[in-house]
C-alpha cells in the first residue's frame, strides 16, 4: 500500500530544512549558554522525541537523557487542564542542570505543572526548550528559555506531533485539513 503524506495536510507550515536550521541554532545557543556544564535533558513523551533526538546532536557538551510522560489530550485537541505523571524520571535530578524538552507549548498547563514539580527535586537549574509555542492559547504562565518557532493558533502535526497518534513521523510541521478533524470527530461520536 502506498502512503501519501500530503493527503491529510492542508499545507506545510515549517519545512524540513527550516526545522534543521533552527535546531542547529538552538543547539549552538544552548552549547554557548551551558559551557563547562553537563545537561540533563528531560524529554516529555511522546511528542518531544523527534525534536530531542535532533537537538542533542546539535549540542557539543556532555548530555544525558531522561523522560517523563504525563496525562495527554487523548484524541481531543484541547487540554483538560489535569496533569498526571504516567512515567517519572529514572534518574535523580538533584544538582543537575535540567533542560526540559518539549515539542509544543499550548495552554502551558503541562509545563507549568512540570517545572514546579521538577524544581521541588532540587536541581542546579531548570530551563525549558520548546520547538513550538502558541502564545495565543496560554492559560498558565511558562518561562521559555529556548523557543524554536512562535506559531498562530493552528492545530499542527508532524515532527513528533500527532493527531490521534497519527502523523508523528512527518519530517515537517503541517496544518491538518479541516476534513480530517471532522471525520475524526464524527467517528468518535459513534
Ligand atoms: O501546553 P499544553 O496545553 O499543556 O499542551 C502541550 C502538551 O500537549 C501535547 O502532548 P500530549 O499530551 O498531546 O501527548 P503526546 O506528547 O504524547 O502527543 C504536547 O506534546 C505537549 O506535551
Ligand atoms: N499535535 C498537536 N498537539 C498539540 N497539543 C497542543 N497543541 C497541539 C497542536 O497544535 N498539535
Ligand atoms: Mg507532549
Amino acid at each position: 500500500m502506498s502512503y501519501n503524506m500530503m493527503e491529510d495536510v492542508e499545507r506545510i507550515l515549517i519545512s524540513e530544512a527550516e526545522l534543521a536550521q533552527r535546531v542547529k541554532e538552538l543547539g549552538a545557543q544552548i552549547t554557548a549558554d551551558y559551557t563547562g556544564k553537563e545537561i540533563l535533558m528531560i524529554g516529555i513523551l511522546r511528542g518531544a522525541v523527534l525534536f530531542m533526538s535532533d537537538l542533542m546532536r546539535a549540542i557539543s557538551l556532555p548530555v544525558s537523557l531522561d523522560f517523563m510522560a504525563v496525562s495527554s489530550y487523548g484524541v481531543s485537541t484541547t487540554s483538560s487542564g489535569v496533569v498526571r505523571i504516567m512515567k517519572d524520571l529514572d534518574e535523580n535530578a538533584e544538582n543537575k542542570h535540567v533542560l526540559i524538552v518539549e515539542d509544543i507549548i499550548d495552554s502551558g498547563l503541562t509545563l507549568n505543572y512540570l517545572v514546579d514539580n521538577l524544581k521541588s527535586r532540587r536541581p542546579a537549574s531548570v530551563k525549558i526548550c520548546t520547538l513550538l509555542s502558541k502564545p495565543d492559547r496560554r492559560k498558565a504562565e511558562v518561562q521559555i528559555a529556548y523557543n524554536g518557532f512562535t506559531i498562530p493558533d493552528y492545530f499542527v502535526v508532524g515532527y513528533g506531533l500527532d493527531f490521534a497518534e497519527k502523523y508523528r513521523n512527518f519530517p515537517f510541521i503541517g496544518v491538518l485539513k479541516p476534513s480530517v478533524y471532522q471525520s475524526a470527530k464524527q467517528s468518535a461520536k459513534i
